[in-house]
């Protein structure tokens, strides 16, 4: 998967360099081309914003530095291909397993974060006349720059792609729920010792059970996911039901 990344503070993308989406770079699994918006200013004090038409508060970012910047990134990846531009703003579609997963499938994608009160509406629109647009979310709350939700992305993304987390690893989440929702489910987990500080760890873990462990496991993940995140479950439970009518 190649991914571009166009921002001002190329810095902030430093993390990208690290732990797991530094080794997939790595190993080629990852092509990562970050690039500062300000390359493709043309003033003096490389400016990249200015105050929003109709009054407010804050900023707006240009069009023209971003418009000439998306073109570059067109140019400099595969020949007549073009990326999904994944755009992070709190208005954006919910980011999530699903997205993730959707989002994992595609070769290329470019992505936008910005700062200030955001992009001028125009390099969106034009945007969507050459590439396909995904506007997301990572969650309701308001950022300074949509560069950590970059940082949330790509890694939720990057553990998808194919030999990316290494065996041991990918089957953890083996599915409970089929499908993104799998990866949703997390049961408590121990290792040694195997009594710290009073507390033991549960028998049934140290019984050699396997298929008991993982029917423990998912009852705990089951359950913790019904007291934290009932909307979850909820979900689920509409989905199981309609599939189920589909297939009846
Ligand atoms: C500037 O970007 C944001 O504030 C942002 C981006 C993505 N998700 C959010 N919840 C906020």
């Amino acid at each position: 998967m190649r991914i571009d990344v166009v921002t001002i503070f190329p810095e902030y993308l430093e993390p990208l360099n690290v732990s797991l989406v530094g080794k997939a770079r790595a190993r080629g699994q990852l092509d990562v081309h970050l690039h500062d918006l300000r390359s493709w200013t043309t003033d003096i004090h490389r400016t990249v914003d200015d105050t929003p038409y109709g009054g407010g508060p804050g900023m707006v970012m240009k069009p023209e530095p971003w418009g000439a910047a998306l073109d570059a990134v067109l140019d400099a990846g595969p020949e007549g291909e073009v990326p999904t531009l994944v755009v992070p703003t709190p208005s954006g579609r919910s980011f999530t397993q699903e997205l993730a997963q959707e989002l994992a499938a595609r070769p290329w994608l470019a992505f936008a974060p910005a700062r200030y009160e955001g992009i001028d509406r125009r390099v969106i629109e034009e945007a969507a006349t050459r590439m396909p647009v995904v506007e997301t979310s990572i969650g309701d709350y308001v950022l300074a720059g949509g560069e950590v939700a970059v940082l949330v992305m790509v890694e939720a993304i990057a553990r998808l792609l194919p030999g990316v987390l290494g065996n041991a690893e990918s089957h953890r989440d083996d599915s409970f729920a089929p499908g993104a929702m799998a990866d949703l489910l997390e049961g408590p987990v121990y290792t040694k010792p195997a009594e710290w500080r009073g507390r033991e760890v549960p028998e049934i873990l140290l019984s050699g059970h396997h298929g008991k462990i993982a029917q423990w496991r998912r009852e705990q993940a089951f359950a913790r996911t019904l007291a934290n995140r009932p909307d979850l479950v909820a979900r689920w439970q509409r989905e199981a039901f309609t599939k189920k009518e589909r297939e009846a």
